[in-house]
């Protein structure tokens, strides 16, 4: 029957045009839609790296011109508004000083246009609900939607049944904190985590001891790892989970999620992990780090925001209670209907992040090395926080700490960062970020941390030789 239908294409002339020729009808039959996307919109480019510059074909030739032009145009943060635009954010004070950049890539990323390409057909004419049974519109927005949930599979080792779509991690992890402790509730009372998980685990976590479970909020060590020992001394005959997230989202530090996932299997504890920062940026499987519930985040790899999946392992098997009642789908476990659109653009997502993984990193690497570098270069002390090799941390995340300066008037000056404590400053770097914005912002920072100190007494202070550590202060 299904077969039938689709033989038939009973589909509106719309569904059949791609991103480009919806964006830039002058352009529609030409090249391929992120190409035209750009030239038509200004959206950001793909960066040169992309496998598609390296084909010779005319197609890819001028693909790689328009992005170039874009490139040398305008960075990344302009582009998408007219001069006007950028001109009247430039007045608000919003971001910008003198050239626009966006270093908050755990914040958020900005959507790859492939992504955007995916997604289009399904904000138009594929608008079917996936969960109809009974049309073609329902058909292929579930085909699509199953698509999506393969390639999300796919990117962590996992099989496409233990994915489940949410609205992002937020959701999934108190899925996976709320959902495993009630649905054990009657045997195990007791979960683990760390000091420093994201908010909506912590959150979760004290909702539950709201509720007469136990939890045990572990210390990390200096530079964010969690202590395997302390680890392991902290589970119990009645602990249901241990959650400890795979990157953190402050300073990029990448947890030994697969000694964690030993200890928990030979413990017999379901391990959780927040891997909201971490899909899609470094090579993760749920069988080798013997994960039974991941949290994925959408906007955090290039994908829309809205959407995000759990990963919930079939054998040995983790249950959940759901935490909402209602039409039962995604196997009872989440009700609602699935945004097709967003799930497609989720699936394209993690399609694009496996191939261009190799890439992103060497291409983060060196944005990294060229910021990191460069400030240590021309400013003394900066220290860095979190592990000292990116073995143990994510590159596209540089936490850096400014002695003698306010941290506050540092990021107001900047505005480029996100400011975690004061003196801390977070550069998030991504597959769009240009050289040019990490030169900006070795540029930028030097200039203000040096005006910073200029205005601050301990830095004379420092600057005359005094050890400061040796000064009894005050308390008036
Ligand atoms: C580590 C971590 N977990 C969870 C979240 C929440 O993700 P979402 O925005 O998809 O709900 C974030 C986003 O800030 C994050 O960085």
């Amino acid at each position: 029957m299904r077969s039938l239908w689709q033989a038939l294409k009973l589909l509106p002339a719309v569904q059949q045009q791609s991103a480009s020729s919806l964006l830039a009808p002058a352009a529609s039959g030409t090249p391929a839609a992120a190409a035209v996307l750009q030239q038509a919109r200004g959206i950001f480019t793909a960066p040169p790296h992309d496998a598609s510059s390296s084909s010779s074909s005319p197609q890819a030739i001028q693909q790689q011109q328009l992005r170039e032009q874009s490139t040398a145009a305008q960075p990344l943060f302009a582009r998408g508004r007219t001069d006007a635009e950028n001109q009247a954010i430039v007045k608000k004070g919003i971001k910008l000083l003198g050239t626009p950049m966006y270093l908050d890539m755990q914040a958020t990323t900005p959507l790859d246009p492939r992504v955007v390409d995916a997604m289009l057909p399904f904000m138009t004419g594929q608008f079917g609900n996936p969960h109809s049974r009974t049309h073609y519109y329902g058909w292929e927005s579930e085909e699509a939607m199953e698509t999506a949930r393969g390639e999300v599979a796919k990117l962590i080792g996992a099989d496409a049944k233990e994915i489940i779509f949410t609205s992002g991690a937020t959701e999934s992890n108190n899925l996976a904190i709320k959902g495993v402790a009630q649905f054990y509730r009657e045997k195990k009372k007791h979960i683990i985590t760390t000091q420093t998980e994201h908010k909506c685990v912590l959150d979760s976590c004290r909702w539950l001891q709201q509720r007469g479970f136990d939890v045990t909020y572990l210390p990390v060590q200096k530079d964010g790892l969690v202590d395997l020992d302390l680890l392991k001394s902290a589970i119990r005959p009645d602990t249901a989970l241990v959650s400890v997230m795979t990157v953190n989202n402050e300073i990029g530090v990448i947890q030994p999620i697969k000694e964690i996932g030993d200890i928990c299997r030979s413990r017999n504890v379901f391990f959780h992990t927040d891997a909201a920062q971490a899909v899609g940026k470094i090579p993760l499987n749920v069988h080798d780090a013997k994960v039974d519930l991941m949290s994925i985040s959408g906007h955090k790899l290039y994908g829309p925001k809205g959407i995000g999946a759990i990963y919930l392992r079939r054998r040995p098997r983790v249950r959940v209670e759901p935490l909402m009642s209602g039409g039962g789908q995604e196997r009872g476990i989440r009700s609602g209907t699935v945004p097709a659109m967003l799930a497609v653009g989720l699936g394209e997502a993690a399609r694009v992040s496996q191939k261009e993984m190799a890439a992103d990193t060497a291409h983060i690497i060196q944005l990294e090395k060229r910021l990191r570098e460069g400030l240590m270069g021309q400013l003394t002390g900066v220290e860095l926080n979190g592990p000292n090799n990116l073995q143990q941390r994510y590159p596209g995340n540089l936490n850096l700490s400014f002695a003698y300066v306010e941290g506050e008037s540092l990021i107001m000056g900047l505005k480029c960062s996100h400011m975690v404590v004061l003196t801390l400053c977070r550069y998030g770097m991504g597959r769009f970020t240009t050289v040019e914005e990490v030169d900006r912002a070795i540029e930028l920072t030097v200039n203000h941390v040096n005006k910073l100190r200029q205005m601050s007494p301990l830095w004379e202070m420092v600057q005359e030789g005094i050890d400061i550590k040796t000064i009894q202060w005050s308390q008036h």
